[in-house]
């Protein structure tokens, strides 16, 4: 029978040549990426039982970022323990505070992951790698010591969502509202335990940066993760950072594969979508409702890359955030925030009145840099709009694009962003690399 590229790269990792949805595996782990928050735990798990080693200093990644810079004590000590592992142990591509940024970004920008290579980490969108064909997910903590330790993990081999997206859509809808758009029809269990394969002329033409917002948010539907097949705009973004398609391997899903269901969009219908508080299953077209806000966040993992900016600059041009709105801008990594920075963003986002702060999760998970108080109304471009996510638990947290972001912060209310026009020149550079190894 037919496989899913999901199962190849997992039969691929565990050293059979067909394998069954269900099935327990033991897998190899070709890159294990650790931050500061959940790696600690892990760490500790291995110290007390006296198996404190890591499997291959060369294919761990660490990367601070959910509570980088500290804001307080118990921050510096967890990033001061990830630190000083890092260097106990030798670990090749540390990208410290000022290197790197948000580690998903940071890690899918290096060149190091490949198409055909497994990934997991101590962290929910870990799924974000899947936009260059490879199977990547976040683990528990156990996992995650297991995987330090010997470079191996089991999975339960998931089934596979397939997700056809055909058409182009409207000026002023992004990846962000399609993907908004299928968790609303599916709901946010829709795809649990599921791999979410994303195939369609949409797709062919979508480039890596906006497969990996949709990749990113697989966990918003319980998804295991999401997974995009290897083709040309693949090819050359591996290219750009120097890596050859004799390195790595690529999968694609066999025309008989089975999937447990099939999601059809058509992207020419999708609107920008808002998602309600407070579940990222509850969209609706933006501008439905008049909704004022009192604040307006751009970043994350999902949307805090160099195109994401551009979207808010098109709209920031000209325009000044409303008053009583504070409007913050977090660049994912410190390389996007040097794009920005020569593009002329920045100066564009602070001439509107937007602070722009520095590489890291920031408020998106209310941590620091911009956490909501009682009764405060955010529009944002993060990926979570749970019951306290981004501070008090009274605030309400509405999920959008970021053009959606800028419209509403220059209304002062949640805004439509197709209202928006504006041309940025120069907006074709990529941003590529690692910050430092
Ligand atoms: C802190 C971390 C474990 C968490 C996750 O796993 O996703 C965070 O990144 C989040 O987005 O909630
Ligand atoms: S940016 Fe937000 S969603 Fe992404 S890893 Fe950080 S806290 Fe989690």
């Amino acid at each position: 029978m037919g496989m899913t590229i999901a199962e190849k790269i997992l039969a691929a990792h565990s050293g059979h040549t067909t394998l069954t949805p269900g099935q327990l595996i033991e897998c190899q782990t070709d890159w294990v990426l650790c931050h500061e928050i959940t790696t600690p735990a892990a760490l500790r798990m291995l110290e007390e039982r006296g198996m404190d080693r890591v499997f291959n200093p060369d294919q761990i990644v660490a990367v601070p970022d959910h509570s980088v810079p500290a804001m307080n004590i118990k921050a510096a000590q967890m990033y001061q323990k990830l630190k000083s592992w890092v260097k106990e142990k030798g670990i090749k591509h540390f990208y410290d505070v000022g290197r790197g940024g948000i580690a998903h970004v940071v890690l899918e920008n290096t060149g190091l992951m490949k198409p055909g290579q497994t990934l997991v980490s101590g962290d929910s969108h870990t799924c974000n790698a899947g936009a260059l064909g490879t199977f990547a997910t976040g683990v528990g903590s156990t996992d995650l010591a297991g995987a330090i330790y010997a470079g191996m993990v089991w999975f339960k081999v998931p089934e596979t969502m397939l997700i056809k997206v055909t058409g182009q859509t409207q000026q002023g809808v992004t990846p962000k509202d399609i993907v908004l758009e299928v968790i609303k029809r599916i709901g946010a269990d829709g795809a649990n335990y599921l791999v979410m394969e994303w195939v369609g002329d949409y797709i062919d033409n979508l480039d890596m940066e906006g497969r990996f917002t949709l990749a990113n948010m697989a966990i918003e539907a319980g998804g295991k993760t999401g997974i995009v097949a290897v083709d040309d705009t693949t090819r050359a973004y591996m290219a750009e950072r120097g890596v050859t398609p004799d390195q790595y391997t690529e999968y694609q899903s066999d025309p008989d594969a089975k999937y447990k269901v099939m999601v059809e969009v058509d992207a020419s219908q999708v609107e920008p979508t808002v998602a309600y508080p407070n579940i990222p299953s509850n969209g609706r077209v933006a501008g439905s409702d008049h909704i004022p806000v009192t604040h307006a966040y751009v970043g994350s993992c999902t949307n805090g890359r160099i195109s994401d900016l551009r979207d808010v600059a098109r709209i920031l041009k000209g325009n000044k955030v409303a008053e009583g709105v504070q409007m913050i801008v977090v660049p994912a990594t410190q390389l996007i925030w040097k794009q920005a920075a020569q593009e002329g963003l920045l100066e564009i986002f602070v001439d509107a009145g937007a602070s722009v702060s520095y590489p890291s999760c920031g408020a998106c998970l209310g941590m620091h840099s911009g956490v909501l108080g009682p009764n405060d109304v955010c529009i944002s471009s993060t990926n979570r709009n749970f019951v306290g996510r981004m501070g008090d638990p009274s605030a309400a947290i509405y999920l959008a694009s970021p053009a959606t972001v800028a419209a509403s912060a220059v209304a002062g209310f949640i805004a439509d962003p197709r209202a928006y026009n504006h041309t940025l020149p120069n907006t074709s550079a990529q941003v590529t690399g690692g910050a430092a190894d």
